[in-house]
């Protein structure tokens, strides 16, 4: 495992903002200025607001006016569609449903979620071939969450090219492997909080596993980790995605691009947020790329297979799966990695 890649991200105070109009010209020397942009910010802080995504208004509002009006049931209704009941691991998340990093001591997260991915093949096709996505009867929520979903797999096409020029790669290094990405969209709602002090938790310290993140925050709270070991707010700015790189992007990068540490703090105003972790297809080969390794390289980043590697971290997160595993009902892929287990920095809570 590498050990010294966080020195590369800058102290910065506030995220860089990237316009990725030119990601959309037919021209490929715009493409590739913007993919520069990109480049710069990927590697000073790995966290950006991303702008001129061409995602329209329309999916966003409609989006998050139907996901309120859904967290607004009861817990019982809501139950109906608990994750546990899917084939393929979409539904209902309740609270205390996810143990985040095994620790179990402490006060689980104060948020609720619906989590929606491909119908097949999805995360879970090693135990189910034909399992498709858990939707609730809540009028609207299927045409607008699978609206959102579809646009942000486009988005994340666009990204992926992006970022394949910002590494000095041919543009469709990773789109090669994105037909059915085992991608999932998470609807969070944190609860509304007036007693919420500075260090309550609404989701723990972490870096998301996939190789990056489309995150669409409707109020404050996001916190993320600079060079410097200091938390920087992530405050709202208007029409832009916040994106994040993820562990599987530092992987191929060789570390060039760093998967930021990032968490969330209980706000007092209620809160959603909805990011879609980009992945490829299931049975990508997940390794540094060999024009990225130099010569005296000496970090080590293990082959792994891009969704053996989600489904592993997702067994070992959720009740449900640690349960069917314990029961023998399904098993952890080879080769599977423990939670925490890239080179990251030790995270640091206050
Ligand atoms: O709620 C947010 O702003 C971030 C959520 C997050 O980091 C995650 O779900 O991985
Ligand atoms: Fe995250």
């Amino acid at each position: 495992m590498p050990t010294s890649e966080h020195g590369t991200h800058k102290a910065f105070t506030e995220l860089p903002v990237v316009d990725i109009s030119l990601l959309f010209s037919e021209q490929l020397e715009d493409r590739v200025k913007a993919a520069k942009e990109l480049d710069k910010a990927a590697r000073d802080a790995g966290f950006l607001y991303l702008k001129g995504h061409q995602i329209t208004p329309e999916l966003m509002i409609n989006l998050k006016q139907v996901v309120k009006e859904y967290f607004e049931q009861d817990v019982d209704s809501k139950m109906a569609n608990y994750i546990g009941l899917s084939k393929n691991h979409s539904g209902y998340v309740p609270i205390g449903e996810e143990g985040f990093y095994s620790t179990e001591a402490k006060k689980p997260d104060l948020k609720e979620a619906y989590d929606i991915g491909p119908d097949s093949p999805s995360l879970m096709a090693r135990f189910e071939k034909d399992a498709n996505t858990q939707w609730p009867r809540h009028e609207g929520f299927k045409k607008h969450v699978k609206a959102y979903y579809d646009a942000m797999l486009s988005l994340s096409r666009v990204l992926f090219q992006g970022f394949a020029l910002a590494l000095g790669l041919p543009e469709d290094t990773f789109t090669q492997q994105l037909t059915v990405p085992p991608s999932q969209l998470r609807l969070i709602h944190y609860f509304d909080n007036p007693d919420a002090k500075e260090t309550d938790s609404g989701i723990g310290a972490h870096t998301d596993y996939e190789f990056f993140t489309i995150l669409l925050p409707t109020a404050p709270g996001l916190q993320v980790l600079n060079g410097s070991n200091e938390w920087i707010n992530v405050p709202l700015v208007d029409d832009c995605f916040v994106i994040n790189i993820g562990d599987m992007m530092e992987q191929v990068s060789n570390g060039l691009y760093v998967a930021t540490s990032h968490r969330v703090r209980q706000v007092k105003e209620e809160r959603y947020s909805f990011p879609f972790f980009s992945s490829l297809d299931y049975d990508t080969v997940v390794a540094p790329i060999e024009s990225l390794i130099k010569n005296d390289d000496t970090s080590s980043y293990e082959t792994i297979i891009c969704g053996d590697h989600l489904l592993a971290q997702t067994i070992q997160t959720f009740s449900y799966l640690k349960e069917k595993s314990a029961r023998g009902e399904i098993d952890l892929p080879e080769n599977a990695r423990t939670l925490l287990s890239f080179g990251k920095p030790e995270i640091k809570e206050d």
